[in-house]
């Protein structure tokens, strides 16, 4: 069995910067996760990537191709359905060992996690190669500090978790970057339920749509669809929280669990006579 992290997220969440951290996090406490990047886009990142999408195709290479004539987004699409029908050389690329955990760094484009297919296709033959995979999908946290924001930063987050049909981890990023003030707001409003975020708020535009709102936000809430897991990358304990969270959703070291306890209910010292 092999896991990935897709991480994923709309430009400038922190993606790749989340990549790194992980990266030198677990260096630190001794385990090896291999760092691929996912983004034709990208111009540096601060980890040793064992797969890097360029050596296939770039936007940079695509632009320079006079026959294509395609802006940046274009472009980038461009590379993403290339690589979704060159699959065998991701397959390729990512076939090494067993027990293999990677993290994948994604590119920005938020049609990516809307309504274009490939990231979907990506994941799909990713479980068909006997991946388990985890959609951690980063929203900066500034953009989430409002009623309204809030509720919107959810809905992002819900429409990639029914466009990818993942397991999925919600990150708030940034959290180092708030003033203590805000913080404690974002910590209210992941402790209360989203239907009362949005009665808090009494801006004129919310007055108008306010039954839209409620109905969204009693949604979210009676499903529980969206949680939100806070990362300060300053902090080794809100990394390793996270990371728990991460490794339990796709199973990870569960193996090695089951072969450290035995059943309560069993006496080791018995099971030699069994
Ligand atoms: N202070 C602080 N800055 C961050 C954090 N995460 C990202 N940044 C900054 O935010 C900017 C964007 O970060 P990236 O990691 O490149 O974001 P990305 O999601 O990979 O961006 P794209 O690949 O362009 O979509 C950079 O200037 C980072 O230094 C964080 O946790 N704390
Ligand atoms: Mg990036």
């Amino acid at each position: 069995m092999k896991y990935a992290q897709l991480v994923m997220g709309p430009a400038g969440s922190g993606k790749s910067t989340y990549c790194s951290v992980m990266h030198n996090h677990c260096l630190s406490t001794g385990r090896t996760l291999r760092m691929v990047n996912l983004d034709p886009a990208c111009e540096v990142f601060n980890y040793p990537a064992v797969v890097d999408v360029r050596d296939l195709i770039s936007v940079n290479d695509v632009q320079e191709d006079e026959e294509l004539i395609l802006g940046p987004n274009g472009a980038l699409v461009f590379c993403m359905e290339y690589l979704v029908q060159n699959l065998d050389w991701l397959h390729d690329e990512l076939d090494e060992g067993e027990d293999d955990y990677f993290v994948i760094d994604c590119p920005g484009q938020i049609e990516l996690y809307s309504h274009l297919p490939v990231m979907r296709q990506i994941v799909d033959a990713l479980k068909s190669w006997d991946f388990n995979v985890c959609s951690v999908f980063l929203i900066d946290t500034n953009f989430v500090l409002e009623a309204e924001k809030f509720i919107s930063g959810a809905l992002t987050a819900l429409s990639a978790m029914v466009a990818i049909e993942t397991p999925a981890i919600n990150v708030l990023t940034k959290m180092d970057l708030l003033s203590e003030r805000n913080k404690q707001l974002v910590d209210e409003f992941l402790e209360t339920d989203t239907r009362s975020i949005v009665d808090q708020d009494e801006t004129v535009w919310n007055a108008k749509h306010r039954r839209l709102t409620r109905t969204i936000a009693q949604v979210l809430e009676d499903y529980s669809i969206v949680k939100f897991v806070p990362l300060n990358c300053e902090d080794e304990e809100s990394i390793d929280q996270l990371l728990l969270t991460i490794d339990t959703t796709i199973q990870y070291g569960e193996d090695l669990e089951v072969k450290d306890h035995y059943p309560e209910e069993l006496d080791p010292e018995q099971l030699d006579h069994v």
